[in-house]
Formats: structure tokens, sequence, C-alpha cells
């Protein structure tokens, strides 16, 4: 049965709220008394449907119902989530939860996006405490996977642990925060980063692009991978943590920074950053940026992703619990029909995978087609752990035809057919359809390897029997159209 999330104030993350829920199928009711807020959600959820369905590797479920009912009543009642996203002021927060309450259902979950109050000032006014908690996210909210949960002792941890459940099932990895301290855990590190940048433009040490630089080209890359921790622990050398701490502990005596300081935000200091910023950003539009923004965290995070790293390992861990949904088989007995082609790729395209023609690049059909080739091979039991155990397939030819071209966040998914295999070979025929397109066919040729000698070699009988009756059952279709073309020939 679907799910309904009730999204409480449709604006930066209330809208990414909205996308994060719809594009994983839930149905999403928002309200936001604000005229343009709806225009708005749409908009953010537009930008969404181009980075999130090829964030990871396996198609998300179908898209939910997205509504905007005019009453908060309405957008609440029966909702087994609602998730509140008003602006930061906690008398406006409290007296919305007893009108929400009102109306929502006793069992569900009311989350709020706060990014510094505590579930117990949240709760004060409330009359069902039990069932307010925070869900802190990161904008944008349909891409970044990090979501503090803070409770507090009204809440049980049944409920505490339902949340986390559910955010994790949307892709997302929810950090449960052990006490109530102002500004959870992030926003209290971000805000000491902020208040020293804002030092160093007010004593004009540096400008606002000069600060960013210092932070993307550097350092920021490093937290990204591997947060502050670990990467002072490498930082220490061979001695580590350990080392680090004794070499540059004095230095956090010495004035490096403001400390607590906020520099007051007269004037002539607001005029001074927002200048700098406009000239920062030049003519690139707020949407621009955010288009810009989408393009780079998508990279960034695929890019983890190939070493299962970080926000890249929790994407690859959501993956593997989704592609069983996708209808594609996770073992060989998951195969229903040996005489049907085989789902191996049930995907979105990426956002990074464009080209300058603005479609899918060349090059990523071939990673598409290499990665329905590792599915085949694992489905016929050429896993990870049998090639730890040293032998494995090379392909050794590939041929592929494009037949048409698709655009970012559209749905692909490929068909395999074993045309061969046994001794130390497998022919495999693969289709690359989007909706009811053919994009695209290819044809690869592997060769069984032994991995010490680095030499083909003949392949275990079970794999020899699962090729073969594939194979053989797939062989009653007929021919795949293009089988065994090569360019220049005339047919
Ligand atoms: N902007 C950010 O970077 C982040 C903000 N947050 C938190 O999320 C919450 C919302 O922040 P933003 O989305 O940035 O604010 P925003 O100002 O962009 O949006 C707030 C929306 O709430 C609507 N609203 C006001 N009163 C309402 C009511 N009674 N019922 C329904 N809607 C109402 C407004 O019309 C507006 O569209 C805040 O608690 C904030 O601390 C959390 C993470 C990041
Ligand atoms: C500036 N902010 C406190 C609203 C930021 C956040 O809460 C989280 C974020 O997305 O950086």
């Amino acid at each position: 049965m679907t799910r309904v999330v009730a999204i409480i104030g449709g604006g930066v993350i209330g809208a990414g709220w909205a996308a994060r829920f719809l594009l994983n199928g839930w149905d999403v009711r928002v309200f936001d008394p604000e005229p343009a807020a709806q225009d708005r959600v749409r908009e953010v959820i537009n930008r969404a449907r181009l980075a999130l369905p090829g964030l990871g590797e396996v198609a998300l479920p179908e898209e939910g119902d997205l509504s905007f009912p005019r009453l908060m009543s309405e957008a609440v009642r029966d909702a087994d989530w609602v998730q509140e996203s008003v602006p930061e002021r906690i008398e406006l927060k409290q007296t919305l939860y007893r009108a929400i309450q009102g109306h929502m259902a006793e069992g569900a979950i009311l989350a709020s996006s706060t990014s510094g109050f505590t579930p117990s000032e949240l709760q004060a006014q409330s009359a069902r405490p039990d069932q307010i908690i925070v869900a802190h996210p990161f904008n944008p909210v349909y891409l970044l996977p990090l979501v503090e949960i803070v409770a507090s002792q009204a809440n049980p941890s049944a409920l505490v642990e339902r949340a986390q459940d559910i955010l994790s099932e949307l892709g997302m990895a929810p950090l449960k925060i052990r006490g109530e301290v102002p500004a959870h855990i992030a926003d209290r590190l971000l805000e000491a980063v902020w208040r020293e940048a804002l030092w160093l433009v007010k004593d004009g040490v540096a400008s606002t692009s000069e600060v960013d630089d210092a932070i993307r080209l550097g350092f920021g890359l490093r937290w990204a991978q591997m947060g502050l921790f670990e990467t002072y622990r490498i930082a220490g050398g061979e001695g580590g943590m350990a080392h680090f701490l004794q070499q540059f502990g004095p230095a956090l005596q010495w004035p490096w920074s403001k400390l607590t300081d906020v520099p007051t935000m007269d004037d002539s200091l607001v005029q001074t950053i927002a200048s700098q910023s406009d000239a920062q950003s030049g003519d690139l539009t707020i949407a621009e940026l955010e288009a810009q923004r989408d393009k780079n965290l998508v990279a960034v995070i695929r890019a983890l992703g190939w070493q299962d790293w970080g926000a890249g390992k929790v994407q690859n861990e959501v993956d593997a619990t989704r592609l069983d949904g996708a209808g594609v088989p996770v073992r060989f007995n998951d195969i229903i029909d040996l005489g049907a082609p085989v789902r191996t790729i049930n995907r979105a395209v990426p956002l990074d995978w464009l080209d300058y023609n603005g479609h899918m690049t060349e090059a990523r059909y071939l990673d598409v087609f290499g990665n329905a080739t590792d599915r085949m091979m694992t489905l016929v039991g050429c896993d990870r752990a049998y090639i730890e155990n040293g032998q494995s397939f090379f392909t050794v030819e590939t041929h592929i035809r494009h037949l048409d071209e698709v655009r970012a966040g559209a749905p692909i998914r490929v068909e395999t057919r074993v045309i061969s295999g046994g001794g130390k070979k497998m022919h495999l025929w693969h289709e690359l359809r989007s909706d009811d397109r053919l994009l695209a066919t290819a044809e690869h040729m592997l060769l069984h390897v032994d991995l010490e000698t680095r030499r083909s070699a003949q392949m275990p009988a079970m794999l020899e029997e699962r090729l073969k009756s594939l194979a053989e059952a797939q062989g009653k279709l007929p021919p795949p159209d293009g089988l065994a073309r090569a360019i220049g020939d005339p047919a």
C-alpha cells in the first residue's frame, strides 16, 4: 500500500523533502499557505527528477502522487509521516504542532527539520510529545543522505527506530544523536566555520571567493570522503592521531581562530559580503547554481560509490536492497524463465553521464553494458567470492550499436541473452531500452581466465551448466536482430 507523507512548509527544505519522498514512491501532500509555494515545490521536484533517480545503480520505485491540499487538516489526515519545515521560530513550530496533532493519526511520526531546536523544546506545548522528533536534513534533501535524528526521553524507542528505518528506505543515512544539544552535531560544526569565515571577510583578510577556494580546493575535498578525525589521523603519519594531537594540540591555545565571538551583522558587513558574493557568482542565477551543484554532487557521490566509501557506500547499500524490487535477479535461482532474456540492469541515467550534446555519452553505453555483463557473471556463479578465489572472465571483444539517444533521469534497462557458453567462452547479447525504445545493442565475447596465470582456462561445471541451460532455452527465441553484425556489413 502506498504510504503518505504530509509536508508542512514548502520552502527550500520542505520542497526537498517532497522530492525525496515522492521519488521513492510515497504519496506526498504539501501544505504551505504561500501562493508561490506550489510552483517552487514543482520546480524542485523537476530538478530532483534529473538527479536522484540516476544517483544509484538501481531504479527507484514508481513515483507517488503529489497534491497540494488547501487545508492543513486535509494534508495530515491519515498521513504516516508529517515533516514540518516552517521557519526556524520556536513559537511558530509549537503552535503549529498543536494544530497538526489535532488531525494527524496518533501512531504517525511528526518530524521537524529544525536546524537547532531540541526535541524537548519542540515538544514543550504538546499534548502528545511522544510522536515529535527531530529529523534534520541537509540541502539538497533529495541528494544528501545525512539526516540527524534527535529524540527526547518522551519518545518511545520503537518510534525512533521506525523513523530511522523509513529514512533508510528513502536512501538516507540517519545519524542518531546521543543527546539533545542545540544545533545537533553538523550545524554546531558548520556554525564554527561560518563564524570564522565571516570574520575573515570582515577583517579584510579574504574575499568570499577566496574563503570558498580555501575550502573547495583543499580540505573540503578531504571532508567529503574522510571527515575530520580520519583525515587528521592520516596527517599524523605513522604516529597516527596521538602524534597529530601532540603536534597540533598546542595550536588550539594560540589565537588561530576567533572562537565564539560573533561579528556584528551591521549594514556595512552585510553589504560587503553580499556584493562580494554577487561578484563571485557572476551572471549565474540561483537555479543555475542549483543545477550545477546537483551535477557536482551526483558526480562526487557516484565516484565515492566506486570506492565503496562514505556517501557512496551508503548509496551502494541502498542499491543492494533495491535490486529485487527492480526485477533484477540476484541469484541464478531468482531467474523465473530461463527461456526469456534476463533483466540485468534497471536504473536511470545519472546526471554526470551527459555530454556536450545533452544526452548519455557514448562511453556510458559501454559502462551500462559492462555492468550488465557483471550481473550475468554473478548470476551464473562468477561472483565476488569466486573472483577472490582466483578465476574470472575477461572481455575480449565488444560490438555496440547506438540506435537512439537518452537523457538524464530517464529509466533504462538491459535484457541479456546468453548466445553460447561453456569451455572457456561466454558469448552475450545485451539490449538497452528506455520504456519501449531500443537505445542500443551490445555483443560481447568473454574468456574465462585464471587470475594467477592471466591465461584462459576451462570454466568449472557449475558455470558451464548454467550458461548452457540459458543458451539452450533462450536459443529457442528468434536470433537477435543485429547479432554478429560488423561495421560496413551491407546487411
Ligand atoms: N535552508 C536550509 O539550509 C536548511 C533549513 N533547515 C530547517 O528547515 C526549516 C525550514 O527552513 P527553509 O526551508 O530554509 O525555510 P523557507 O523560508 O525556505 O521555507 C519555509 C516555508 O514555510 C512556509 N510556512 C510558514 N508558515 C507556515 C505554516 N504555518 N504552515 C505551513 N507552511 C508555513 C513558508 O511559506 C515557506 O514557504 C527550518 O526549521 C530550518 O532550520 C534544515 C536544514 C537546512
Ligand atoms: C544554515 N542552516 C543552519 C540552515 C544549515 C542547515 O541546517 C543544514 C545544511 O543544509 O547545511
